[in-house]
């Protein structure tokens, strides 16, 4: 279990209590997140049991937790299914920096988000993956009047900071190979397509583990998505680079990290049901799915050989994503074999 701060129920008691959710009956450490302290919890009101998230943040600042949490409350608004922040009365007196979505506890920032019914489907069908494509898209064009901006922090600027960190760690094989396609990423990023592909608010990080299903409420050719969460990565980036972080997990082959053309033509077809991708996107979905392996080989690398305290961590394995990568650099996925 990932639980960096522990917090006794006496301590998480009364911030459930000022914000109106009830009496705290059960909190507990929730096993399997790597970047913050996340609790289930549980409170009584007016006799019926409401089921929470508490999240203690252990990297993100009070400064740049707003833009996460008030974007999940916007798309929530606008019918897209993630877990809603729960804000502070009018009235409840704030610390200096302190939004009305933002919280703090054992001097770490906190949220506290209702809890989605459902479960992570970690073997998905082309028919779970074309429910993540279309409600990814619905999400992207729910995003455009967003007022808020930040970039996507694990964006190009990390990655170039970062590779120099993590090289001193690598065999020669795989320092040439980050070089590399770094290099490549900051060639594509300096590329007229590049600046035409459209961009907004995107999540960053939707693997299998970050949406719910409750796949006991749906056909089985027609499973429920119950949500997406964990918006704790996202960023206004190009939308083709949501999709491609998308792809890469849920139309991949785990073993192997070849991508599975059943997924990832549900998934691609399901989102352009929503919005037609532009010419730029089509041209540049090659490039995106090798820039979405290298974020994720570099965030796990770094993971690795760079971890930080918890009581029981075990960080993703880095080889997976140097996997997908060369399998990206192998056997480019054109739109063309997609819509085959
Ligand atoms: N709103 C929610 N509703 C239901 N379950 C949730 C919710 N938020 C988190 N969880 C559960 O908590 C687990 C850990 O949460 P999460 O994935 O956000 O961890 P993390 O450490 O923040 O992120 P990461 O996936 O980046 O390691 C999830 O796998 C899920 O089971
Ligand atoms: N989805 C990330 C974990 C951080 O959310 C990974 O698999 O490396």
């Amino acid at each position: 279990m990932a639980v960096f701060t522990p917090v006794p129920e006496t301590d998480a008691a009364p911030l459930f209590k000022a914000l109106g959710l009830g009496r705290l009956k059960a909190l507990q450490g929730i096993e399997g997140g790597i970047e913050n302290t996340n609790f289930f919890a549980t409170t009584e009101r007016e006799g019926a049991e409401h089921e929470w998230v508490l999240t203690l943040f252990e990297r993100l600042t009070h400064a740049q937790l707003p833009f996460y949490l008030h974007l999940m409350k916007h798309l929530a608004q606008r019918g897209i299914p993630v877990p809603e922040p729960q804000a502070k009365p009018e009235g409840m007196r704030r610390r200096p920096g302190e939004d009305e979505l933002l919280h703090t506890l054992r001097g770490k920032p906190a949220a506290i988000v209702n809890r989605l019914r459902g479960k992570s489907v970690l073997a998905p069908a082309p028919a779970h993956c074309a429910a993540v494509g279309g409600m990814l898209a619905r999400m992207h064009l729910a995003g455009r009047d967003y007022g808020r901006s930040q970039p996507n922090l694990r964006g190009l600027p990390w990655w170039n900071e970062t590779v120099p960190v993590v090289l001193p760690h690598l065999a020669t094989g795989e320092a040439a190979l980050l070089q590399a396609e770094l290099a490549y990423q900051n060639h594509v990023a300096a590329s007229s397509a590049w600046a035409a592909l459209p961009r907004g608010p995107v999540h960053a990080d939707l693997f299998r583990d970050n949406v719910m299903f409750d796949d006991e409420a749906g056909a089985p050719d027609a499973p429920r998505l119950t949500g997406f969460f964990d918006f704790y990565f996202a960023g206004v980036d190009a939308w083709l680079f949501d999709l491609a972080v998308t792809l890469n997990d849920w139309a991949t082959d785990l073993p192997t990290g070849a991508l599975d053309l059943p997924r990832a033509r549900a998934l691609v077809a399901a989102y352009q049901a929503e919005r037609a991708l532009t010419q730029a996107e089509r041209d540049l979905l090659p490039a995106m799915l090798r820039a979405g392996a290298l974020r994720f080989w570099l965030s796990r690398l770094w993971d690795w050989h760079l971890p930080r305290q918890a009581s029981l961590l075990k960080p993703h394995d880095p080889a997976h994503f140097e996997r997908v990568l060369r399998q990206r650099l192998a056997q480019p996925l054109t739109m063309a074999a997609l819509e085959s």
